[in-house]
């Protein structure tokens, strides 16, 4: 394909992205891979231009685009060699009218980025969550370790204990190591999060918003496949993938749980008061992984933020009922909003005397209310909030 087509490309995909944006619909990884499916005459070098193209774009607008072109006009005032390519030829875009309205620029929506600056995420902090995330994976201590493991390509050690970081874009998922479940692929703030619940071998650890068990894998390689360790989640796509997962990586004590929204407690009542540890990796903004999902900026508005904050405070109660006197919970956010961080470790402690918060003893991050936040500016990980509560 010609330079002028690729970028028509771009514009046509980023149409469909917008569009999908506004009404809830795929994600923009999945919208690429249709596309390249249903357009087999692109090939790598066409398919990796493309994607950069549109994920630029996508990083160059704040707010939701007008249009596809309109996003691809605002990233061309950035990249002004792209305004040659926009050359009215056959399967190329039209040139660019004297005038002709672009998108806006900017972090993300205006809402959003007040909220941001109310919560002291400063420009440098909010411009680096657009930024490109590196690869870390994390070593299955089950199965070796960082100093044992023999990889393809070597990384670098990061302050987690089993962490290694390589450059962006580096397919550890096609290493025979990956295959085998010798490591998985995990950012480094993830484990550092896993970390913060201090999880031993022998104890008894609910981890409460599982998913596909990203944090259960780590969880049970820190517990040494010993004791009990419940993955729990109301979504049952997402917790199907863990059993995979947990038998690639060789994680014997992981339990699937799934949950009724809303009567989580109904199925988890065998443990209730019963936990060492319970970890909340809360259903949040997401804000924390814009480098990956630069387009899900535009998908948040004001009134799922609130759903999502009120459904994070009735998860910490959830939480609360599990752990034991003595016991500890780890809350945990991938939002650098306080809304979603420090403003709710308040309001449970509030309402919760009986429980004291502990900052998370972590070798990275920064104070942020009764917790710490980890963000891609300062420490290089995705942007979290972690707090751990401790039960009188
Ligand atoms: C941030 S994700 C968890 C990611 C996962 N822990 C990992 O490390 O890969 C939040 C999860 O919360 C789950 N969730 C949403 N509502 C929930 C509820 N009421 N109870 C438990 N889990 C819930 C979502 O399905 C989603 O999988």
């Amino acid at each position: 394909m010609r330079d002028a087509a690729r970028l028509a490309s771009a514009i046509e995909i980023l149409d469909t992205v917008i569009s999908a944006a506004r009404s809830g619909g795929a994600p923009a990884d999945r919208i690429l891979a249709d596309w390249f499916r249903s357009h087999r005459f692109a090939g790598s070098k066409d398919k990796h231009a493309i994607r950069e193209l549109v994920y630029d774009a996508i990083r160059a607008c704040g707010p939701v685009p007008p249009t596809g072109r309109a996003a691809m006009v605002r990233l061309s005032k950035l990249r002004p060699e792209l305004r040659d390519l926009f050359d009215g030829s056959q399967y190329g875009a039209a040139p660019i009218d004297d005038g002709e309205q672009s998108a806006d620029g900017g972090i993300a929506p205006h809402w959003l980025e007040q909220r941001l600056a109310a919560s002291d995420v400063g420009t440098e902090a909010a411009s680096a969550l657009l930024g490109r995330a590196p690869l870390d994976l994390r070593v299955n201590a089950l199965k070796s370790s960082r100093e044992g493991i023999s990889l393809p390509e070597s990384g670098e050690k990061l302050a987690a204990p089993h962490a290694l970081r390589f450059p962006t874009g580096t397919r550890a998922d096609r290493w025979k190591a990956y295959e085998q479940g010798f490591v998985e692929i995990q950012d480094h703030g993830s484990q550092l999060a896993c970390l913060a619940t201090e999880a031993r071998p022998g104890e008894c650890v609910i981890d409460l918003c599982a998913g596909a068990g990203g944090k259960t894998l780590a969880l049970a390689a820190a517990m040494d496949n010993r004791g009990t360790l419940v993955a729990a989640d109301t979504d049952r796509g997402r917790l199907s993938r863990l059993g995979p997962r947990a038998e690639r990586a060789g994680a014997r004590i992981a339990d699937t749980v799934l949950l009724d929204p809303g009567k989580e407690m109904q199925a988890l009542s065998t443990w209730k008061g019963a936990a060492d540890r319970v970890i909340i990796d809360a259903p949040c903004s997401g804000m924390g992984t814009w480098r990956r999902n630069p387009e899900a900026r535009w998908r948040l508005g004001e009134r799922e933020l609130e759903r999502l904050a009120a459904l994070q405070q009735r998860l910490l109660g959830v939480a609360a009922d599990l752990v034991k006197p003595g016991g500890v919970m780890t809350y945990v956010t991938c939002s650098l909003l306080d809304e979603e961080g420090a403003v709710q470790i308040d309001r449970f402690l509030a309402g919760h005397p009986d429980w004291t918060a502990r900052r998370p003893d972590l070798p990275l991050g920064q104070p942020r209310g009764k917790g710490v936040r980890l963000t891609p500016s300062r420490d290089g990980t995705d942007g979290f909030f972690i707090a751990c509560l401790c039960r009188a």
